[in-house]
């Protein structure tokens, strides 16, 4: 029997958190720069989220309206109750805020992609039409999000910004590089996360760093972990642990870069293109 949507979104999710060593991020080893979770608070919460996930999925096969906007609108009802259920299963951790929603998008979609044999991606950005602008028209919001604070500060949009332009950066870039990818699964995850943290701004480590001016040092980092060899070296595996150090010394995460690596495992799950590969 052939795996379904839901089952490949729950397994995203608990193949990002297993995977080892992540620079700042929760995993079996380590809890990084979050000393409220562990890879038990994501258990808890990605099997919490289930429901949620099959609530996207039938959204996605039985919505029969010409606006997609509409479909998203109810979604979004639904990621709201999903986030009150994420809370009670970590007993008031985020977790998985910004998966609610990246991941959320993705299932919806792509159930509404199998049965009217569209794109993925264009029924996203046909979903997320004029997100940011709907979400970011009130400058004089108290108790901005950290999304809307960075978006009026900056002029990024992070996750929406993402979602209305239909994730090029995964269409693109990371799913196409965890595709090409060579080793073990925990290998081929982790290069495809550095490659993610070289190519988004994340706006989790925007705002642990302060700011945008980190962002280059980021990039650098990167950079150097590939050209230690990644993954497939003892030298990349053992920079990671550094960085991972000097992340936990300054309080930084990549919380929005492991949900785009989230997003794109579901999709490599969907494309049957993440077994192991010599
Ligand atoms: C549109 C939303 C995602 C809401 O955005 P918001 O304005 O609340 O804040 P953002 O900072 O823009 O994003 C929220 C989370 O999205 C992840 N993220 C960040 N950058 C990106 C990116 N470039 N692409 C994709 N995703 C991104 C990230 O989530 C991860 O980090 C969280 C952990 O971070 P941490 O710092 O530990 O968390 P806190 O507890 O908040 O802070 P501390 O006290 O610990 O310092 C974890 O969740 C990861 O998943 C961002 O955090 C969406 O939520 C939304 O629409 N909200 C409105 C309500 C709603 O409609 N909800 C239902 C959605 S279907
Ligand atoms: N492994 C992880 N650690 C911290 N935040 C996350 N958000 C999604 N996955 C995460």
């Amino acid at each position: 029997m052939s795996k379904s949507i839901v089952d490949h979104a729950l397994e995203a999710l608990l193949y990002e958190v297993v995977t080892e060593p992540k620079p700042g991020l929760v995993d079996p080893n380590n809890n990084g720069s979050h000393s409220d979770m562990d890879v038990y608070t994501f258990i808890n919460s990605s099997v919490a989220l289930r429901e949620y996930f099959e609530q996207a999925s039938q959204l996605g096969e039985s919505f029969t309206g010409n606006d997609l906007i509409e479909m998203f609108a109810s979604l979004r009802e639904k990621g709201i109750q999903a986030e009150k259920a994420m809370f009670a299963a970590t007993n008031n951790v985020n977790t998985h805020k910004g998966a609610i929603f990246s991941l959320g998008i993705f299932t919806c979609a792509q159930s509404y992609a199998g049965v009217h044999q569209q794109n993925v991606y264009e029924v996203i950005r046909q979903m997320c039409k004029g997100l940011v602008a709907h979400d970011m028209k009130d400058k004089e919001k108290t108790n901005k999000t950290i999304g809307e604070q960075i978006y009026f500060k900056y002029g990024y949009a992070g996750a929406r910004e993402l979602a209305e332009s239909g994730y090029p950066v995964v269409e693109k870039t990371t799913l196409p590089f965890l595709e090409k990818s060579t080793g073990t699964i925990n290998q081929r995850l982790l290069d495809t996360l550095i490659k993610t943290a070289s190519v988004i701004a994340d706006t989790t480590f925007i705002k642990r760093s302060g700011g945008m001016d980190q962002l280059p040092w980021l990039k650098k980092v990167c950079r150097q972990y590939f050209d230690l060899g990644g993954s497939k070296t003892a030298e990349g595996i053992e920079y990671l642990r550094e960085m991972n150090t000097i992340f936990v010394e300054h309080n930084y995460t990549l919380g929005g870069c492991a949900d785009i690596l989230i997003v794109t495992i579901f999709m490599a799950l969907e494309k049957d293109s993440l077994s192991f590969k010599n």
